[in-house]
């Protein structure tokens, strides 16, 4: 018997002559078919053994299609479905147009139930092997492939539907788009079945195929496009909150907006923390600059009188003398806004992009006046004019600029403050009246500016009241605002890390040799021997400007290696010399040959070093100078000799002459101080061997031949 649902069963013999009789009639079994027979269930495992074993082959039905299920049942139960309405699959599923899903997977359900009757259990192996033979029946393929078939019907469908959907409602090109794509697929497909002669048989199984592979490849698809988007919508995000952190950051703004030109003129920075009181030594600076500060309080009363005040100041002097400060000092003296620009920001690569930059600058200032607009390196955008043929649009920034301050009214309320260190780097057009003509020179500060910038900056710190800015300042002739601000700084730190409360002279004195010879070279081991021979060089110095009247008092004498240098003497200029005499450059120049005259007396001639070739090269400098530009040679009198190198060679050796005889002096001189002072010259190299770094202080005690105390 053949079970065809859960209460009916067909003789197997009426299915095998069913599938085989010629004509599809319908064969009328007495099916036993009984209403109320319950199914009995009992657990599969208690199958009995004795079954035959039989397989479709046997059974003559290999050939059955899952296709002629329906006819086989209606030809052997006609009306088995109407009148029953068996809640079969059969009937439930709605199937597609396609061919293939015109069969039902009912055998699924059909082999669930038939596992659960009755019958199972008499002939389990039989059906088993009649299921496992099934389980290759194109049904099963499709119901595996059904079940999955299900929801890519359900896909399918939706995007058959969708496509049919919108085949209604899409304008006609679409459509015409859609089915001409469709019709291309359907006819590839069955084309491609009759060009590779699919036989009949595996035609469903090959559609299935192609359209497992179809659906995958689009299920690909969908999930490629869906991460697609995903990505692009982080990416999204993530460039807004860069642009909006760029553009929040003040410092990040200013840069960005200012280099890609979006939007070049910068936000005005308001200076009111900064006043005149912060910029120290520069006070003929500061004076000129206030009638500035006047104007931009109040430019009213400067237009009432007519006087015409400058539209730009340009502040010339040294790196680090405070340009910049000042600049920010007058409008925060006048309370008005700053706006800061570097030269090198306008020139960029790209054409035009600088003067428009100039333009924006220029339009914000004047909607906001009155108001400060400083340029700092104002010779790298009014550098003088390129006029070479690689540069052609070089120009456009600088006569932009030069427009922009004929743009506007000197009352107008504008300040433009240009700051550079290399004014003869600038453009003539640039500095000619009605641009920018007011210089105001910002020197490096004398030994009183220095003195005020140290008093100033040490204030900030903790200090030991020993501490006199005054030596200090004394020993950095040439020091800018911003080194000395720095040595402070260097002090503060190296007191921090010896673990010091606050910071004394020492700290001072070693940054101050860390800024002037570089780091001291601690790790470095000098023998004894050379360390013998620094002291009595170093010592050598320190004598002879102990003993000489015009040089300059000795500031401290060390055998520490720093830099290039093994030792080391400092001199302190009582003030800055703004002249200095023929004495004074003698003297000079003695205390320089003092090393080498040192080592010679010393160690004998076959034992002098090396380390006096940079005390060679400053008495040879000094020696040349007296020469060629201060006219103190008697032979070759007051001409001055810029370029030794285009001279006559009878003029050069002249010249050379002279240098030599000044070296020569100066070497006996210094010779003749040191074997007069030899004691002293031995206590002394004796002491900074002991004591490695003497100051003022205990060099004179040394040299008075007193004890120096333990430190
Ligand atoms: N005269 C001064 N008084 C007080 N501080 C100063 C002085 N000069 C310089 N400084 C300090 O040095 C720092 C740098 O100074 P600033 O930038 O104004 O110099 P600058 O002349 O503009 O340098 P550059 O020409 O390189 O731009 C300042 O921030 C300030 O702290
Ligand atoms: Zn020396």
């Amino acid at each position: 018997n053949f079970l065809l649902s859960s209460s009916v069963t067909v003789p197997l013999s009426h299915l095998i002559n069913a599938f085989h009789s010629p004509k599809k009639t319908p064969v009328s079994v007495s099916a036993s078919i009984s209403q109320n027979q319950h199914r009995d269930v009992v657990s599969e495992h208690e199958a009995p053994t004795n079954e035959p074993v039989l397989n479709l082959r046997d059974l003559g039905l290999s050939e059955l299609k899952v296709g002629q299920i329906d006819q086989l049942v209606d030809s052997l139960l006609p009306g088995f479905y109407k009148d029953k309405n068996v809640s079969s699959h059969w009937h439930t599923s709605h199937v597609s147009a396609q061919s293939f899903f015109e069969n039902k997977y009912g055998c699924l359900d059909m082999f669930s139930t038939l596992r659960s009757s009755c019958l199972y259990r008499q002939h389990s192996r039989t059906l088993k092997r009649i299921c496992s033979d099934l389980q290759y029946w194109p049904v099963f393929i499709q119901s595996r492939g059904f079940k999955t078939l299900k929801s890519r019907t359900r896909r399918l469908q939706s995007t058959s539907e969708r496509l049919a959907e919108t085949q209604h409602t899409a304008p006609s090109f679409v459509k015409g788009f859609l089915l001409r794509d469709r019709g291309s697929d359907v006819e590839s497909l069955d084309k491609l079945m009759k060009t590779k002669n699919i036989p009949e048989a595996h035609q469903d199984a090959f559609k299935t195929g192609f359209a497992e592979g179809f659906l995958k490849a689009q299920a690909l698809t969908q999930k490629t496009n869906d991460s697609l988007r995903r990505t692009r919508l982080i990416v999204f995000i993530l460039l807004v909150v860069g642009i909006y952190g760029l553009l929040k950051n003040p410092f990040l703004s200013v840069r960005f907006r200012t280099t890609t030109g979006l939007d070049s003129a910068v936000d005005p920075v308001q200076m009111k923390n900064v006043t005149f009181e912060h910029v120290k030594g520069v006070e003929e600076a500061k004076q000129e600059l206030q009638e500035v500060v006047e104007f931009l309080k109040n430019p009213q009363k400067f237009t009432v009188l007519g006087g015409k005040l400058p539209k730009g100041i340009l502040l010339v002097g040294p790196p680090g003398t405070g340009k910049t400060l000042l600049a920010r000092a007058v409008a925060g003296e006048a309370d008005v806004p700053f706006y800061y620009a570097s030269g090198s920001e306008f020139d960029e690569m790209f054409v035009g992009v600088g003067a428009s930059r100039i333009r924006n600058l220029f339009r914000e200032a004047k909607a906001n006046a009155p108001c400060v607009i400083f340029i700092d390196e104002l010779d790298s955008v009014g550098g003088k004019r390129i006029e070479s043929p690689m540069h052609p649009y070089s120009r456009q920034t600088i006569n932009q600029l030069l427009a922009e301050m004929d743009g506007f009214k000197p009352n107008e309320g504008v300040i433009i403050i240009g700051a550079t260190n290399f004014p003869e780097a600038l453009d003539n057009a640039l500095i000619r009246p009605g641009r920018f003509d007011m210089q105001v020179t910002v020197p490096r500060p004398d030994v009183k500016g220095r003195t005020e910038i140290l008093k100033w900056y040490l204030n900030k710190i903790k200090f030991d009241q020993s501490v006199d800015p005054e030596i200090i300042a004394r020993g950095t002739v040439g020091f800018s605002g911003a080194e000395l601000e720095n040595l402070v700084n260097q002090a503060a730190l190296k007191a921090a890390v010896d673990g010091k409360e606050m910071v004394t002279m020492k700290e001072l004195e070693f940054s101050k040799d860390k800024i002037l010879m570089g780091p001291e070279r601690r790790s470095v081991e000098i023998d004894n021997k050379n360390k013998t021979i620094t002291a009595y060089h170093e010592s050598g110095h320190a004598i002879i400007a102990y003993y000489t009247k015009d040089a300059m008092p000795i500031n401290k004498a060390t055998i520490m290696p720093r830099g290039p240098t093994l030792g080391h003497v400092s001199l302190l200029p009582e003030n800055d010399r703004w002249n200095e005499t023929r004495a004074q450059l003698l003297a000079q120049m003695d205390v320089s040959m003092g090393g080498r005259v040192a080592e010679e007396l010393i160690f004998g001639s076959d034992h002098i070093t090396t380390g006096a070739s940079s005390d060679f090269d400053n008495a040879t400098k000094i020696a040349k100078r007296m020469v060629t530009k201060f006219g103190m040679s008697e032979k070759l009198g007051v001409m001055t000799y810029s370029d030794t190198g285009k001279l006559s060679p009878e003029t050069q050796s002249a010249i050379e002459q002279e240098i030599r005889i000044l070296l020569r002096d100066s070497y006996e001189r210094a010779k003749h101080i040191l074997k007069t002072h030899a004691k002293e010259h031995k206590n002394l190299a004796e002491a900074l061997l002991t004591y490695e770094t003497l100051d003022a202080k205990e060099i004179q005690i040394v040299l008075e031949g007193k004890k120096l105390e333990v430190r």
